[in-house]
C-alpha cells in the first residue's frame, strides 16, 4: 500500500466518495458563485490533483449565516448529545485513517506513515473534546450577602472563524473545530487554500456523524476575502487562527473592529539545548524527531540546536573552584577524577558527528514510497526560502557538514542539512527556516544557553536535554517558552496545553483549557432570596 502512486491514489479516492472537491455552506457541497476554482498540487509530482471553488466575501458571509442559525439549535442541544456526535466523528475519521492518510500524503507531501499518525493525532482532539463536553462546569459562589446567590455559567462563545495552515491539514483544524463543537458553537472553517482536500474529507465525515448541516461550514479561496468577512462580521464572535506571525497580526488587529475573541498559534523559533551531561543517543533520537518532523515544516520544529562546547578553563584549581568543590578537603584521587572528568567536558563535535550521520541515513522521496522519512517542502517557495537562508548563513561563516542544496530528485525535495557554527547574526537563528535544516549553535555555560534561546520574539516550544534533573527543571523555569520538552523532542498530545508566548499567539489548544477558549463566563446574581 505505501508504494501506491499518486495518480492512482487520487482516482481511488475520488471513486470512493473521499475527494471532495466543492465548499460546505449550510450542509450544501457549493462551487464558489462565480464558478471560480484554484488548483491543488501534489508537492512531490507537482502534478493536479483537484481544482476547489475559489471563494470570497459572498461564500463566507453565506456560510456565516448558516453556522449563526445552526448555532441557536446547536448550543442548546445536551453536552451528552454534542459528546455523542463528536465520539461518532472520531469514530469514522480512525475507520477511514487510510484514505484521509492518503489524502494527506496527496497534498501535503509527509510520507504516508506520518501521514496516518496524523489523522490518529487529528481524531484524537477529536475524542478528548467528546469527553470534556460533559464536563463544562459552572460555579457556585459564597454570597456576601444572605439575601443572594451567587452562579457562574458558562456559555459556547457563538459562531467560530476557524483559519488554519498548510502543514497539519488535518490536526490543525480538529484541534480548533472539536472543542468548538463540544462547548455548544458552530464554525466557518477555512483551511488552507494549499490543501483543503483533507479538510473537505473530514467535513464530510462530520456530516456522516450526525453533526446537523450549518454547524461545520468550510470555505476557501481568496484568503483575504473570506478573511475580512469573518473579521467584518458581528455574526463571528470568535476568530481562532493557526500560521504565520504577520497573517496572526493582521487578524487581531482586524478582530478589534468588533472586538472578537481571538486565540492565536503562530509561527515559533524553538531552540534545542544540548548539554554536555546528555545522553548522547537520547539527544539524538530527540533531535532527529523534533527538528526532522514534517521535513522540518512544523511550529515546533527545533529552528536552533544549542550544544554544548568545551569550556577553556584556566587550570585544574580554578576548575574545582568554579564547580565550588573544598579544594583542601579532597583526596588526590578525587581531586584527578573532577580534573579528568572536566577535561571531557563539551559535547558539540561528538554530537555534530553523531547527528550528521543519523541524518545521512534519512530517505527522501515521494511519500507514498515506502521507506522515504523525508518527503518534499511544500512548494517552490519553500525551498528558496532555504536556499536563502543556507546563501546567508554561509556567507556569514557557517559549515554546512552534510546536505546544503536541492536533491537530486527535482521538485521540491531538499537534501537534509546539517549546518556548523551558526550564530544570532544568521537568519536562521532568527527566523523559522521551515524546512530539513539543522543549525547548530555553540554555547559554553548554562546561562548563555538560556540567554541564547530566550534571544527571540518567538516563544512556542523549547528543548533540552540533560542528565542533571536540577538542571532540567531550573532551565524549564528560565525558558520563555509556552512548551518544553526535557529530553524529549515529541511532546504534542492532545491532553496537554499548546500553545505559545510572546509573539508565537495567545491562549491554547487542546486539554481541558483548550476547551475555554471557546466558552463565556457569565456571572448570574439571584436577588431578594429570603422570602420570610
Ligand atoms: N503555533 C502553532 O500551533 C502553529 C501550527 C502550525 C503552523 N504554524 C505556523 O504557520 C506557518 C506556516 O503556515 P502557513 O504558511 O499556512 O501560514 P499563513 O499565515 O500563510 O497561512 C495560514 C492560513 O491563513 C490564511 N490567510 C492568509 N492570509 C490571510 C488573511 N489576510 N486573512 C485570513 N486568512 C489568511 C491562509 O490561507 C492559511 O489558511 C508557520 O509560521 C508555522 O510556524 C503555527
Ligand atoms: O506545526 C505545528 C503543530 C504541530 C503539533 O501539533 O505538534
Amino acid at each position: 500500500m505505501i508504494s501506491m502512486e499518486s495518480q492512482s491514489v487520487a482516482a481511488r479516492l475520488n471513486s470512493s466518495g473521499f475527494l471532495r472537491t466543492q465548499g460546505l455552506i449550510a450542509g450544501k457541497w457549493t462551487d464558489a458563485y462565480d464558478g471560480k476554482t484554484i488548483k491543488v498540487h501534489n508537492p512531490a509530482t507537482g502534478e493536479v490533483i483537484a481544482n476547489v471553488p475559489c471563494m470570497g466575501g459572498k461564500e463566507t458571509n453565506d456560510a456565516i449565516s448558516s453556522a449563526y442559525d445552526a448555532f441557536k439549535s446547536w448550543s442548546k442541544v445536551t453536552a451528552a448529545e454534542r459528546s455523542k456526535c463528536l465520539r461518532k466523528w472520531y469514530d469514522l475519521i480512525v475507520a477511514h485513517k487510510e484514505e484521509l492518510g492518503q489524502l494527506i500524503t496527496l497534498e501535503q507531501g509527509k510520507p504516508l506513515k506520518e501521514a496516518i499518525g496524523e489523522v490518529i493525532y487529528g481524531a484524537s482532539f477529536i475524542e478528548f473534546a467528546a469527553e470534556e463536553a460533559k464536563r463544562v462546569y459552572g460555579d457556585i459562589i459564597p454570597s456576601t450577602l444572605p439575601d443572594r446567590r451567587l452562579f457562574v455559567l458558562k456559555q459556547p462563545v457563538g459562531v467560530v472563524g476557524a483559519i488554519a495552515p498548510w502543514n497539519f491539514p488535518l490536526a490543525m483544524i480538529t484541534r480548533k473545530v472539536g472543542p468548538a463543537l463540544a462547548c455548544g458553537c458552530t464554525v466557518v472553517v477555512k483551511p488552507s487554500e494549499l490543501t483543503p482536500l483533507t479538510a473537505l474529507a473530514a467535513a464530510e465525515l462530520s456530516l456522516q456523524a450526525g453533526i446537523p448541516p450549518g454547524a461545520v461550514n468550510v470555505v476557501m479561496g481568496n484568503a483575504s476575502a473570506i478573511g475580512d468577512a469573518l473579521l467584518a462580521s458581528p455574526e463571528v464572535r470568535k476568530i481562532t487562527f493557526t500560521g504565520s506571525t504577520a497573517v496572526g497580526k493582521k487578524l487581531m488587529a482586524g478582530a478589534a473592529g468588533t472586538v472578537k475573541k481571538i486565540s492565536l498559534e503562530l509561527g515559533g523559533n524553538a531552540p534545542c539545548i544540548i548539554f554536555d551531561d546528555a545522553d548522547l543517543d537520547v539527544a539524538i533520537k530527540g533531535t532527529l524527531a523534533t527538528k526532522f518532523r514534517n521535513s522540518g515544516q512544523t511550529c515546533v520544529c527545533a529552528n536552533r540546536i544549542i550544544v554544548q562546547e568545551v569550556q577553556k578553563l584556566r587550570n585544574s584549581a580554578d576548575r574545582r573552584e568554579e564547580k565550588q568543590i573544598d579544594d583542601t578537603r579532597m583526596t588526590t584521587t578525587a581531586r584527578k577524577q573532577i580534573d579528568d572528568r572536566d577535561h571531557d567536558l563539551g559535547i558539540y563535535d561528538k554530537f555534530a558527528s553523531a547527528l550528521s550521520n543519523a541524518v545521512q541515513k534519512m530517505q527522501v522521496g515521494d511519500g507514498f514510497h515506502e521507506g522515504v522519512l523525508q518527503g518534499p517542502l511544500i512548494n517552490e517557495a519553500a525551498v528558496q526560502k532555504v536556499e536563502s537562508f543556507l546563501d546567508d548563513a554561509t556567507s556569514k561563516g557557517a559549515k554546512v557538514l552534510l546536505g546544503g542544496k536541492r536533491h537530486s530528485l527535482g521538485m521540491n525535495f531538499f537534501e537534509p542539512t546539517v549546518i556548523a557554527d551558526v550564530n544570532s547574526e544568521m537568519l536562521m537563528s532568527r527566523e523559522e527556516v521551515f524546512g530539513p535544516v539543522a543549525p547548530l549553535m555553540r554555547f559554553k555555560t548554562e546561562e548563555e544557553a538560556i540567554r541564547i534561546a530566550n534571544d527571540t520574539n518567538a516563544g512556542l516550544a523549547a528543548y533540552l536535554f540533560t542528565t542533571n534533573m536540577q538542571r532540567s527543571w531550573r532551565v524549564s523555569e528560565a525558558l520563555e517558552y509556552g512548551i518544553v520538552g526535557v529530553n524529549e523532542g515529541l511532546v504534542s498530545t492532545e491532553v496537554a496545553p499548546f500553545g505559545g508566548v510572546k509573539q508565537s499567539g495567545l491562549g491554547r489548544e487542546g486539554s481541558k483549557y483548550g476547551m475555554d477558549e471557546y466558552l463565556e463566563i457569565k456571572y448570574v446574581c439571584l436577588g431578594n432570596m429570603s422570602s420570610n
